[in-house]
This record gives C-alpha cells, sequence and structure tokens, in this order.
C-alpha cells in the first residue's frame, strides 16, 4: 500500500465513517480514520485464515485468560503490516504530528501484569505462526486503574478506554449465549439438570490478531456481560427508574471492571461470577463450533487443545465435564476422559496467597452442579490414581491449582527453575501420581511489539547487519555476535542507545520537570510493585548510595537515573509505602545540591504498556531483583536483554536461563539462589545479623527510622524498617551487600564504555530464544499437538 493510497482511504474513512470535514478533523478523528484504513488490510487476511481453517479442518488452540494486556494496536498492525513508512508519509502527507497521531489510542489494559502481557504476546506468535486460535477473555468496560501519586501516594482513578469508539472491535451480536448462576439441581432418572435462578448474556465481541507480514489473523473474542430480560418499562412508568434499569445494572456488573489484584485471591462472589462467566460462554461457543464441523463428540481432545492461563479459567473444566455429562449423555467418567485429554493448565506462580482457592459454600450456592461435579471429578482421580491422600478439596475450599491438575493433560510451568520448583513443592504429589504430566515451556516477549516498533533504531541496525527475516526467527540475532568485536559496529550500537535515552530524557523533563542527563547510567525497575520483586532493596541501594556521594564528594561517581514504574494493587498496604517511600527519596535526592546529576530518581505514574515501549529501548541496566524462588518467570527481563540493557539478578525465574544464553560474562549476578534463601529464612534473627554485617545497610534503615525522607512525619517509616528488622521474609537485608556491591561492579564495568557496550550488544545477540515464537512453537509441539497451516506470502 503506497503512501497516496493509505491517505486517501484516511480521507474516506475520515469523510465517511466518521462524517468529519478535514478542515475540522481532531487528532482523534485523525487516529480513527488511520486505524480503519489499516484495519481494512487485517479483514482480508482474517476471512482467509478462517476458510482455511474450516476447510483443512485443522485442530484449533484455544486460549483462556482473564486477562489480556493489550496496550495499544495501531503500531502493532502497522508494523505487522509493513505498513510503518506508508503511515508516516501519508500523516506527513496531511500535514500531521504522526507521533501525537500514534499517542492518542488508549491502551488496552485488560490486565495486571505478567500473565496478562504474556497472554498478548502469544496471540500475536500465534499468528505469526499462523496457528489456527481463538483468545478468550472479558470485555472489562474498566481495565487496570490508572495511577496518579498525590503527595508521594498511588491514588486510583477509573480506567475508561470505552469512553470512545474503539476501532478494532467487531460486536457479534449474533455470538450470544445465556449464563446461569445459583438456582437448583434436579435428579430425575439418574441424569441431573440444573434449574440456574438467574442469567446474564454473554455477547461476542470480535478483535482481529493479525501476524508478521499479515499472512494470518486469529481471533480474540472477548464477552460482553448483558441483561437476559430487556429494560423494565412496567417500572420505568411507574416512575421507579432505577428499578427499571437495575437489570442491565446488574447484568453489567459482571464485566464492568478488572480486579486489580495481581497475588492475592480476593475470594469475591463477584471474581468467581466474572471466571464462570467467560468460561462457560467460551467453552458453548467452542462447542458450538465444533459440532458445527463434526458429530462426534468424543473426538473433541483431535480437533480441540485448551490452555488455561493459570486457575482463573478452572471452573472451563467442571463446565465441559458437565455438558458432556448432562447434555451430551455420556458416561461421568468418559466426559472427564474427554475433557482432560482436551484441557491444559499454565501455572505462573508459587505464592500461596495466589492460588486460588474458593469456598465450598460459595461454590454450591454459586455453582450448585458444578460444586457436586468436583466432588464426583475429585473421587474419579482418587479411584484412577490410587492416590486417596490427595483432594482438590480441603478445609471447606476447593483448590483451584489441584482441581486444574487433575483434569489436564499437560500441566506446565514458564521458566525451569519454576517448573522444577513446582515438581517440588505445590504439586510435589501430583506429580509423583503423574510422572509425566509437568513440562516445562519457558515464556517468551513478541518481537514484533518489543523490539521492531518500540526500538526502531535497534532494529535498523540489526537489519543493516544481519538482513531481514530476524522479525519472526529471531535467533538469526546470534549473527550480530562476530559483530561485536568490531568498533563500528559497537558506536552505532551505542548511538542508538544514546538517542533513545536522549529521547526519554525530554520526555521525562517535558512530563515530569526533571532533567537527567542522558549519558547518565539509565537504572531501571518496571513492574508491578510486590515485596517479593524487592522495589525496597533498590530504593535502599538509592538511599546508601546517596549517603556515600554525600559522605565522599570528591569521588569520581558514575552517575545514575533510577527509574522505577509500577502500580501496587490497591488493597495492598505495604506495596504502597513503597511508593511512597520511593517518591520520597525522590524528592530529596533530586532537590540536593550535593549530589546535582550525579544520583535522580524519577518514577512516572500510570506505568503501562505502551510506557515500556518507551523506557525498555533507553535503559542501560535491568533490574530482576526478585527473591530467588519467587519470580515465576520474568518477562520483562526478555525485553530489556533483547534491547541491549544487562541484568542485574539474581539466579530466579527465566533470569537463570538469560544468564545461561548471554553469558555469565554479561550478566551481573548477585544473592541467594532459591535453596539458600530456604535455608537463610530458618537462620534465626538473619535480618539483624546481615544488618549488623553491612554498615550501608544499617545507616540506610537508620535514615528511613529517623525520617530523613519524611521530614514531617519521622515516623513514616518505621513499620516498613520493622518489616525489614524483625520479618524480612523476603531477605533484603540478606541480600542486600552483595547487590549493593554489586551495582558497584557494574559502575566499573559502565566506566569502560567499550566493555560495556560489548556487553549490552552481547545481550541483545543472544536473547532470540526468548522470542514468544519459540514459546509457542513448544506449546504446539509438547502440549497442543498442532502444526502452523501453510499460507502464502502475506502483505
Ligand atoms: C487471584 C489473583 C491473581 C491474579 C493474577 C495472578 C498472576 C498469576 C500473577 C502473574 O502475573 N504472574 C506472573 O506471570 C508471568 C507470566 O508467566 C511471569 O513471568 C511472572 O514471573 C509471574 O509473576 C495471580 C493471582
Amino acid at each position: 500500500m503506497t503512501r497516496d493510497e493509505l491517505k486517501a482511504e484516511m480521507l474516506r474513512h475520515l469523510q465517511y465513517s466518521f462524517g468529519k470535514d478535514p478542515a475540522h478533523a481532531q487528532v482523534r478523528d485523525w487516529r480513527m480514520a488511520l486505524s480503519m484504513a489499516v484495519r481494512d488490510r487485517i479483514v482480508e487476511p482474517w476471512f482467509a485464515a478462517t476458510r482455511a481453517t474450516y476447510s483443512g479442518q485443522h485442530k484449533r488452540v484455544y486460549y483462556l485468560s482473564l486477562e489480556f494486556l493489550i496496550g495499544r494496536l495501531l503500531e502493532d498492525a502497522i508494523v505487522n503490516l509493513g505498513l510503518g513508512q506508508a503511515a508516516r508519509e501519508a500523516c506527513a502527507a496531511l500535514d500531521l504530528d504522526f507521533e501525537a497521531v500514534m499517542t492518542d489510542e488508549p491502551d488496552a489494559a485488560l490486565g495486571n501484569g505478567g500473565l496478562g502481557r504474556l497472554a498478548a504476546c502469544f496471540l500475536d506468535s500465534l499468528s505469526t505462526l499462523s496457528i489456527p486460535a481463538h483468545g478468550y477473555g472479558i470485555r472489562y468496560e474498566h481495565g487496570l486503574f490508572k495511577q496518579s501519586f498525590h503527595e508521594g501516594r498511588q491514588v486510583e482513578q477509573a480506567e475508561d478506554w470505552l469512553n470512545q469508539p474503539h476501532a478494532w472491535e467487531f460486536e457479534r451480536a449474533e455470538s450470544s449465549y445465556e449464563i446461569g448462576f445459583w438456582g437448583e439441581v434436579e435428579e430425575k432418572d439418574g441424569r441431573a439438570i440444573w434449574h440456574p435462578g438467574d442469567a446474564v448474556l454473554a455477547r461476542a465481541y470480535d478483535t482481529p490478531v493479525i501476524g508478521w507480514q499479515g499472512r494470518w489473523a486469529n481471533t480474540l473474542r472477548l464477552w460482553g456481560a448483558k441483561p437476559t430480560k430487556l429494560f423494565d418499562l412496567a417500572r420505568f412508568n411507574t416512575g421507579d427508574f432505577t428499578a427499571a434499569a437495575q437489570p442491565e445494572e446488574a447484568a453489567r456488573t459482571i464485566s464492568r471492571v478488572l480486579y486489580p489484584d495481581d497475588t492475592t485471591d480476593a475470594g469475591r462472589e463477584l471474581r468467581l461470577k466474572q471466571e464462570y462467566f467467560f468460561a462457560a460462554a467460551s467453552i458453548r461457543d467452542i462447542l458450538r463450533r465444533y459440532t458445527s464441523e463434526y458429530d462426534d463428540i468424543r473426538r473433541l481432545p483431535h480437533k480441540v487443545a485448551i490452555q488455561l492461563n493459570d486457575t482463573h479459567p478452572a471452573i472451563a473444566g467442571p463446565e465441559l465435564v458437565r455438558i458432556l455429562h448432562d447434555e451430551h449423555g455420556l458416561a461421568f467418567d468418559e466426559a472427564v476422559q474427554i475433557a482432560s485429554a482436551t484441557l491444559n493448565y499454565t501455572n505462573h506462580t508459587l505464592l500461596p496467597e495466589a492460588l486460588e482457592r474458593w469456598s465450598e459454600g460459595l461454590m454450591r450456592h454459586l455453582l450448585p452442579r458444578h460444586m457436586r461435579l468436583i466432588e464426583q471429578i475429585d473421587d474419579w482421580h482418587a479411584r484412577t490414581t490410587k492416590g486417596r491422600t490427595l483432594s482438590a478439596i480441603d478445609q471447606g475450599s476447593v483448590k483451584m491449582g489441584e482441581l486444574s491438575f487433575m483434569l489436564a493433560n499437560r500441566v506446565n510451568g514458564v521458566s525451569a527453575l519454576h517448573t522444577g520448583l513446582m515438581k517440588k513443592t505445590v504439586f510435589a504429589e501430583l506429580d509423583r501420581l503423574h510422572p509425566d504430566r509437568i513440562v516445562n515451556q519457558t515464556n517468551g516477549v513478541t518481537p514484533r511489539r518489543w523490539l521492531l516498533a518500540c526500538n526502531p533504531g535497534l532494529s535498523g541496525l540489526v537489519t543493516e547487519t544481519i538482513g531481514t527475516g530476524w522479525e519472526d526467527d529471531l535467533e538469526r540475532l546470534g549473527q550480530l555476535d562476530p559483530h561485536v568485536s568490531d568498533a563500528g559496529f559497537r558506536a552505532r550500537f551505542a548511538a542508538v542507545k544514546r538517542a533513545n535515552k536522549a529521547h526519554l530524557s525530554d520526555w521525562i523533563g517535558r512530563e515530569m520537570g526533571i532533567s537527567v542527563d542522558p549519558d547518565a547510567m539509565f537504572d531501571v525497575q518496571i513492574k508491578r510493585i510486590h515485596e517479593y520483586k524487592r522495589q525496597l532493596m533498590n530504593v535502599l541501594d538509592v538511599i546508601a548510595t546517596w549517603h556515600a556521594m554525600r559522605g565522599e564528594p570528591g569521588l569520581d561517581w558514575v552517575p545514575r537515573v533510577k527509574i522505577f514504574g509500577g502500580k501496587a494493587a490497591p488493597g495492598y498496604q505495604t506495596a504502597k509505602e513503597i511508593i511512597r517511600l520511593i517518591n520520597d527519596v525522590a524528592t530529596v535526592v533530586n532537590s540536593d545540591p550535593a549530589i546535582g546529576d550525579r544520583l535522580k530518581v524519577v518514577y512516572p505514574p500510570n506505568y503501562n504498556v505502551s510506557m515500556a515501549e518507551r523506557l525498555i529501548p533507553a535503559a542501560d541496566l535491568s533490574e530482576q531483583i526478585s527473591t530467588a524462588g519467587k519470580e515465576a518467570s520474568g518477562t520483562g527481563n526478555m525485553k530489556f536483554a533483547l534491547n541491549g540493557a544487562p541484568t542485574i539478578g539474581t539466579l530466579d525465574g527465566a533470569n537463570v536461563e538469560i544468564r545461561e544464553r548471554v553469558g555469565a560474562g554479561n550478566f551481573f549476578l548477585f544473592g541467594l539462589t532459591a535453596e539458600e534463601a530456604m535455608a537463610r529464612r530458618e537462620v534465626p534473627d538473619h535480618a539483624g545479623r546481615a544488618i549488623a554485617a553491612s554498615p550501608e545497610l544499617a545507616q540506610a534503615i537508620a535514615h528511613l527510622e529517623r525520617g530523613t525522607f519524611s521530614p514531617g512525619e519521622p515516623d513514616r517509616y518505621r513499620h516498613l524498617a520493622q518489616i525489614l528488622r524483625h520479618h524480612d521474609y523476603f531477605l533484603v537485608c540478606s541480600d542486600f551487600a552483595a547487590y549493593h556491591a554489586k551495582q558497584r561492579a557494574v559502575d566499573a564495568v559502565f566506566r569502560d564504555r567499550d566493555a560495556w557496550v560489548a556487553m549490552a550488544a552481547r545481550n541483545t545477540a543472544r536473547s532470540g530464544w526468548f522470542s514468544s515464537d519459540r514459546t509457542i512453537r513448544s506449546y504446539a509441539a509438547e502440549i497442543w499437538d498442532v502444526t502452523p497451516v501453510e499460507v502464502g506470502p502475506g502483505a
């Protein structure tokens, strides 16, 4: 598509799709017009993919996830369709600011963090690999809350991405299902019939997911809740307006908002209603499509593979058994066998508080038939494994991890270390009963968004050096390795990073009024705020460095900009205290004349996918400092390595595999291993001992306790200091000295520009394996037993 064709299409949509006179059009109108013009190019490959799947009777993958952290879609579509240049030139020809048009789109923030973003990367790779697949989720009216800071504290506001036309979805009124809740179960001639007490309508909204070079497009189907009963006109006419609208309100509540917790199982009824609502609608839709093509329901596993993204969709298992048994009349055991040959489950965390357990009472009240079936499934498992000792029902609650495991064909962890720990800890007994069920599938990220689109400078240098083709065959980046010893290549690599840092410095200056030196080291920690991710250890390092700089101003310190980004779950008080501390420390350090430009702390509010795309290409150092054994994988770590930012990190999650692939010499390792951490936690007063052994740490904690960063309220951080001294479950104190010393080692390498650039370039060259294309190829071969559909050349 040429510039002029695209320009003409934009003008046509502006005038005829949006009825806007070009003379009066706003940025938003132009952005929508461009989106429509680009979307038109997606529809054909989308139809072709659907037709090819039906005609080839290909096996389908269904990815069920309560979260899809998509971000913006316009640039992603433009990049995948190879329309980058045409779009830039068309906008220039229309005298539009391209950056303004691109950043006008709101993020689709339908997720909390890692799990949701992984699902989005997986959809991009499934389409790029032309594997027939659907993503199923919820069309939240309000995604993850907007974060702002008021006097350093996190303040949450409702996110409202849908308060403007959404360019990328197609409403499918014809695809709606009634989803029941509550009610009774009638036992009649040996059969159970569930009579729900109430119901809502699940309506489908489809978003096409275009793959690299537009060769294939799959569908993301998100369910929106609608009332089954129309507006109550009679009530309205009696003047009881709210009652008249009540059915609508009650229904919409189910898909109104994303739960903002990413580690604590709130156990709220509405959350379970959300989980059942989308799981049941998805299973209905999957079986409708299957029975429209095939008439033997017993062959379902041959044509359908379902992936449960953690336990949040786990109720889909009992729902599938219910329909096969209660509606298709299969014997119970056969229904369970077919279901468990179709279902697969991915675990994303070992944190006990994140493992979902639903009270039996709530489950029986909301889903009476399912609770009965869960008991029968538990029984079936005990019968078929002689594993009486193990049950999915325990002390009055249903353990969704165990239930998902029992009903799964394959169960996987998301990094080699995590999968190993799953076998040794939470699923040890089940692993013993089913030794071949747990497999590892190390996470990955899509190189289209996380390199090609967000870092055009580096992508250009890569293509210049090794040609194209790496975009969907990322291990080709390995061909860069020999070039690292070429000074010219290193100079160009350094220039790209410097330009990205200058671009970010301008943005930080504009958005936050803080001036940062683009030649300083940009040291970045961006992720959800959580004690196990140890942002607290990072800010203690800032305090110790600040204190040392004031103590020895004459030393030749390596200037640093510490960049933080991340939201805390609204109910997670300690995480909110950590946010406030980072902001309070920033206030003191950034205005300290004794420090000047040598140390700056920057914490832009409302970290999201689009901000990650802005920060990661400009990063020098990637902070992956979680307590070993706690971060299942991490995916930000992969994005940083890909964009030429070496890691300072622990042997946790996928850090282990990143270090193996980039080489120990290109990774700043520190800290206790997972085993050592478990042992250290048993040492009495382990924190006290560490504090006694590290003057820097003792000093930093003393600053917290004397209110150095909260002059108006000296006791503000006494609680955090208490946690450190007397609990420190996440071993901040025990790992601090090693971390602080390793930061000095980082300084030493950073001083030697050539050595640093070589290290950074080797990280890029050697992290091709962390493409989500590799991950999806592995799921396809080891779990789903599907193969890509052969397709033509594409866009
Ligand atoms: C019940 C509340 C809740 C909500 C979300 C979650 C997610 C599992 C948390 C999550 O996002 N886990 C992250 O998943 C990533 C993708 O696999 C991993 O890379 C991260 O290490 C893991 O923390 C747990 C509990």
